[in-house]
């Protein structure tokens, strides 16, 4: 199984380093280079997808001028490269300098195994992950609708959008508001054969109740006062493609009738209309709300929810997602920048360290406005903790009780040491120091997967 094994190209002078590392990353084909020489040779013959690089090497081991020129060679040879750069003790100078001239993170010395192998791992993912948007997007229609994530609790939730989109059964996405429930329905969309049709959302909630109706359903010149001519409502609009009804909960239950025969009978009739109009549209819904206690307690139709369900896709919430919340803030930054003409390039590592440590109760709406602001209130070219306004009184709020902190803090040292082992799971549960059938109970308790 070598063969399959990721490459990881490191570039280390000290000889006990080199060993440590190669023994701590036995996942990997790890390859070792010692100087710049060595190092573009690997490159080349190799092609590994990702680099850890120590900027001390010779003949400039006290200094960081070889380093950086090995990382600027590396960089040209192979843009793609995710290169993570160790900076000694306090030099943070140094690793805003290599983030800035294109490393993709950095790591203090001395090195902490289990924290590098997490960048390590995630790097990656993320090229993964990009390989596959490249592939996607050279795909006629592939890989338009923008989404971005890289994080394996995502993956699961990306596969099953891809696999449901060619069927046509309804799909329903349940998340907390900001997750992106709108972002997969598109993608959803856009990965089904329905592709060339429109795709037509409309927000529930966001609509009074007493024009929801028509909004929905269209109505007939003199339907009501103030109908001065036919309208066509967004069922309609979106024959041939997709309706995406977002924040279902907020259906009234009369309409829920409505909506309902609709989705038996495939037809509709507009208000004031007297002939019934046949549609054909697929329809995606999406709710924050507990659907489930909803129907137990008659708020809504437990017919229209197995009509509307009969895939369920549950979106985890960003701070779940591990390295997504990075990964996402950079996409960010760069579109926003790019967009406002702004000469903003990156992060700084304490801006990075806030986002990791964030909560992100809004989710990644929550990330986008805090980027977005950051890029605009910047001064230098990279975005501070302080810009995004992340820093002082980010203490989490007290939490609900023990119970809820304990799982917490399984949850994230499960998802660690999954990532750390590359998804095995003995490797995972010898990290984390219990029995396998122990993991096991937890993961089902917790809903994770390897
Ligand atoms: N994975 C992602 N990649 C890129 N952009 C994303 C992603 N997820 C969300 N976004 C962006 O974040 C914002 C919020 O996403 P979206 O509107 O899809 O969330 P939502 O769950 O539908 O929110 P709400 O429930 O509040 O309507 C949008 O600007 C969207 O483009």
């Amino acid at each position: 199984m070598s063969e399959t094994r990721p490459k990881l190209l490191v570039v280390e002078d000290d000889p006990g380093l080199q060993r440590q590392l190669r023994w701590a990353y036995d996942g990997y084909e790890v390859l070792i280079a010692a100087d710049r020489a060595a190092a573009l040779t690997l490159l080349r013959a190799e092609e590994p997808a990702v680099a850890t690089l120590d900027l001390g090497l010779p003949p400039d081991p006290d200094g960081v001028s070889e380093g950086f020129a090995v990382l600027g060679e590396m960089l040209a040879l192979k843009p793609d490269l995710k290169v993570i750069v160790a900076s000694g003790h306090g030099e943070r100078e140094s690793a805003r300098r290599a983030i800035a001239e294109g490393a993709w993170d950095f790591y203090s010395k001395p090195i902490d195994i289990d924290a590098l192998g997490l960048i390590v791992a995630r790097a990656f993912h993320v090229q993964a992950l990009e390989a596959e948007n490249r592939r996607l997007a050279a795909r006629e229609g592939g890989g338009a609708s923008g989404l971005v994530t890289a994080a394996p609790e995502m993956q699961k939730v990306t596969r099953m959008i891809e696999r449901v989109a060619g069927a046509d059964v309804s799909v329903m996405l349940l998340g907390a508001s900001g997750t992106g429930k709108e972002v997969l329905a598109r993608s959803l969309h856009e990965a089904s054969l329905r592709a060339k049709g429109s795709f037509v959302a409309i927000n529930c909630a966001a609509i009074p109740e007493t024009l929801l109706e028509s909004e929905l359903f269209g109505h007939e010149k003199g339907a009501f006062t103030g109908a001065v001519k036919t309208t066509e409502g967004k069922i309609e609009q979106a024959a041939g493609g997709t309706l995406f009804l977002d924040e279902i909960g907020d259906v009234p239950l009369p309409l829920q009738v409505k909506l309902l025969r609709f989705l038996q009978e495939r037809v509709i009739e507009r208000i004031g209309g007297r002939r019934p109009i046949a549609v054909d549209t697929r329809i995606v819904c999406a709710t924050h709300q507990d659907i489930d206690a909803m129907v137990a307690d008659g708020r809504f139709r437990e017919d229209l929810y197995y009509r509307l369900a009969e895939i369920v896709v549950r979106i985890p919430a960003l701070a779940e997602r591990s390295g997504d919340a990075v990964l996402l803030a950079r996409h960010f930054l760069k579109r926003h920048a790019a967009a406002m003409k702004l000469p903003v390039k990156g992060f700084t590592p304490d801006a990075i360290a806030a986002i990791e440590g964030w909560n992100w109760p809004g989710n990644v709406r929550e990330l986008e406005n805090r980027v977005k602001r950051a890029v605009i209130m910047a001064d230098g070219s990279h975005v501070t903790a302080d810009d995004l306004d992340l820093t002082g009184d980010a203490a989490p709020a007290l939490p609900i009780n023990l119970r809820a902190v304990r799982e917490a803090a399984d949850r994230a040292a499960i998802r660690q040491a999954l990532a750390h082992a590359g998804g095995n799971i003995s490797g995972t549960a010898r990290l984390l120091g219990i029995s396998r059938p122990t993991l096991y109970d937890l993961m089902k308790a917790y809903d994770l997967q390897p």
